[in-house]
């Protein structure tokens, strides 16, 4: 589903983020990256969604070389991977229904599809009857349920949650993880950028660890294991 193939990013002031880097990710995996800040994972989550180029190897997602992918293209890649990040990232002047349906509205599904699925996905995150309502009305846990529903409405085949977790208290976060796991057993790849120790050591989920761009640690099931 994603594979990295000696993978190398050196950005332009001659830092190297990402340092001969393999992984290979199957479909329906759950896989967490960990590592210190600055070890390279929001390079690596760019990399997937072509945000950066990379600058040697090998990069595909759902059997796209993307590496080679025109920017015309860049749109459709970005249709097979939904994103969540640690600050929602909701449009303010919409409501939670109509920051999901935008998000069906602009690869052009029509109305009645949109009215059909948001309460759908609704449901799933656990926010049915909350389609009114304003985000900065939603607590933290709630906004970044909507987001996850945003990010899944159109059925990517992979979700990155980029710390979704780093702005939620720990029962919180529980919430969300559930619900991830929900997405996850739907057959939905998942891939976690996370600092949060208890949630990684408790999953018992492959666990990526990268430091000073290397990929330190690949362990099926494995731990946070630093001490932050
Ligand atoms: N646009 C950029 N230009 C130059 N250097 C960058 C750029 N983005 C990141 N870096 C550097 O690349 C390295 C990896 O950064 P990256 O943001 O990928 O790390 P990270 O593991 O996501 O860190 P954190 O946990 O703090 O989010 C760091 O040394 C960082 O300073």
């Amino acid at each position: 589903m994603i594979e990295f193939q000696n993978v190398s990013k050196k950005y332009d002031n001659g830092v190297m983020a990402l340092d001969n880097v393999n992984i290979k990710i199957e479909k329906g995996e759950f896989v967490f990256i960990v590592g210190p800040s600055g070890a390279g994972k929001s390079t690596f989550i760019k990399t997937i969604l072509k945000e950066v180029d990379v600058s040697t190897g090998k990069v595909w997602v759902d059997q796209t070389n993307i590496t080679r992918l025109h920017q015309r293209r860049v749109p459709y890649l970005r249709r097979k991977v939904g994103v969540v990040f640690q600050d929602f990232r909701l449009l303010p002047n919409k409501t939670v229904y109509e920051n999901i349906a935008f998000a069906m509205e602009i690869i052009g599904t029509n109305q009645r599809i949109i009215r059909k699925q948001v309460p759908m996905i609704l449901a799933l995150v656990g926010l049915m009857g909350k389609g009114n309502v304003y985000p900065n009305q939603l607590s933290g846990g709630e906004q970044q349920r909507v987001s996850i529903a945003r990010a899944m409405i159109n059925n990517p085949p992979i979700l990155i949650a980029d710390e979704p977790t780093g702005n939620l208290d720990p029962e919180t976060s529980w919430e969300i993880m559930k619900i991830l796991r929900t997405i996850n057993r739907r057959g939905t790849t998942i891939l976690m950028a996370t600092h949060d120790r208890e949630i990684v050591d408790i999953m018992r989920k492959r666990v990526i660890a990268l430091e000073k761009g290397n990929v330190a640690r690949d362990d099926k099931i494995g731990v946070y294991g630093y001490d932050d």
